[in-house]
């Protein structure tokens, strides 16, 4: 009875590369996407960032008031412009990600939003998955598999998010559900621009590498790439999923490295790392359509085609906003949660069975 009720809803995702905070809404049912709506994106200023970089590696039970307060604050912010939502999927930040250990912490409380907005919050999304033994991310397939639908897509086809982390879903767009066997294949691939914004914080004081103009002027170490993709993940089966942090190694081999030089080895090692992770495909997708930031650094496009065996295009290509594609993924999985629906599947985050994950908090009064 719940599971198509079409529903206007706002998505919210503060993601890895600490950037801000991006809000987007669709009209969805949780199958299908019916329209895109208007979208949002607020920065946050240094003295944020820098309390968020702070909070990096803690869990809920470390201090974290501070952290969840701002969190709470600027999504509060930004989501009151969208007055016609009947729903939210506020995802937080990302603060710690040990699947296999402690498990998944996104600051950030949902049941605050909803009573400040007025407005019903999906959120805690990754929770449930990471208890009934999956990676609890990357949960955005999905809404891969129903944007390959919307595009008409036959064959397989492959969307690549390049945030902070590099996350992948090979879609076989032939099957009629997302938690068809085989209908989804999804994992984080590696770094992305995390470790390439933080070099350039640390030493050049800019946010990131922009237009990749350093990267291009560099040299790639390829000793330091090749210790990289000796990295325990890379021999790990997927589905499989990172916390921000991961690759100490990779920070370390470029440490001594000039400015250019280790930028374009960070840069190469997204790539590399993207390469490496095709070949775990079920089959060649038909292209990879490059979704999240790292689409816009010309550099770390041309190092993809150079590594890829297949077309390389961003999601633009096939008509889609890739800089609020996430935001418009906690929209879509919120009208999932709200509709009864499963968020994750075993191709997706390697759960033993499809899993709905997310707490719905409505205001009171
Ligand atoms: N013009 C540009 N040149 C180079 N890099 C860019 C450019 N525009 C964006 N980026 C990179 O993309 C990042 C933002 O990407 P995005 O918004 O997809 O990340 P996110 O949502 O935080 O990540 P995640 O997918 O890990 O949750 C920036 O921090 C920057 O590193
Ligand atoms: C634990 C966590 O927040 N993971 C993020 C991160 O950023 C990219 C990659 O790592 C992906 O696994 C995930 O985000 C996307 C939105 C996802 O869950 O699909």
């Amino acid at each position: 009875m719940l599971k198509d009720r079409k529903l206007r809803v706002v998505g919210a995702m503060s993601g890895t590369s600490l950037d801000g905070v991006d809000a987007a809404e669709i009209v969805t049912d949780g199958h299908r996407i019916f329209s895109f709506g208007d979208s949002a994106f607020l920065p946050y200023d240094a003295a944020q960032r820098a309390v968020l970089r702070g909070a990096l590696g803690k869990w809920p039970e470390d201090d974290v008031a501070e952290v969840s307060e701002l969190i709470e604050t600027v999504h509060a912010q930004v989501l009151s412009r969208f007055t016609e939502a009947e729903l939210i999927g506020f995802h937080g930040q990302t603060l710690a990600h040990a699947p296999q250990g402690r498990g998944t912490h996104q600051a950030g409380d949902g049941a605050v939003l909803a009573e400040v907005l007025g407005t019903p919050v999906v959120w805690d999304f990754r929770s449930a998955d990471v208890q009934m033994g999956g990676e609890g991310a990357p949960l955005a397939p999905f809404y891969h598999f129903a944007l390959a639908q919307r595009m008409g897509a036959t064959a397989p086809l492959a969307i690549l998010n390049l945030g902070g982390v590099g996350n992948v879903t090979w879609i076989d767009p032939s099957l009629p559900h997302p938690h068809s066997d085989g209908a989804l294949l999804a994992f984080d691939t590696g770094p992305a621009n995390a470790p390439i914004n933080d070099l350039m914080q640390a030493r050049r004081g800019a946010d990131c590498d922009t237009d990749g103009a350093l990267a291009a002027a560099g040299r790639v170490d390829q000793g330091a790439i090749d210790g990289f993709l000796q990295h325990p993940y890379f021999f790990r089966m997927p589905p499989k999923s990172l916390d921000r942090d991961a690759f100490t190694g990779l920070v370390e081999a470029v440490a001594e490295l000039p400015d250019a030089d280790a930028v374009a080895t960070l840069t190469m090692a997204c790539a590399a790392s993207v390469a490496q992770g095709l070949q775990a495909c079920p089959a060649p997708p038909e292209r990879i359509l490059v979704t999240g930031g790292g689409r816009k650094n010309p550099t770390l496009m041309a190092m993809l085609a150079q590594v890829c065996t297949v077309p390389v295009a961003p999601i633009e290509e096939a008509g889609f906003d890739g800089d609020m594609l996430e935001a418009q993924a906690f929209a879509f999985l919120a009208a999932r949660v709200a509709n009864g629906l499963p968020t994750s599947a075993p191709g997706t985050t390697g759960v033993g069975a499809p899993v709905g994950g997310g707490t719905l908090s409505r205001p009171s009064g």
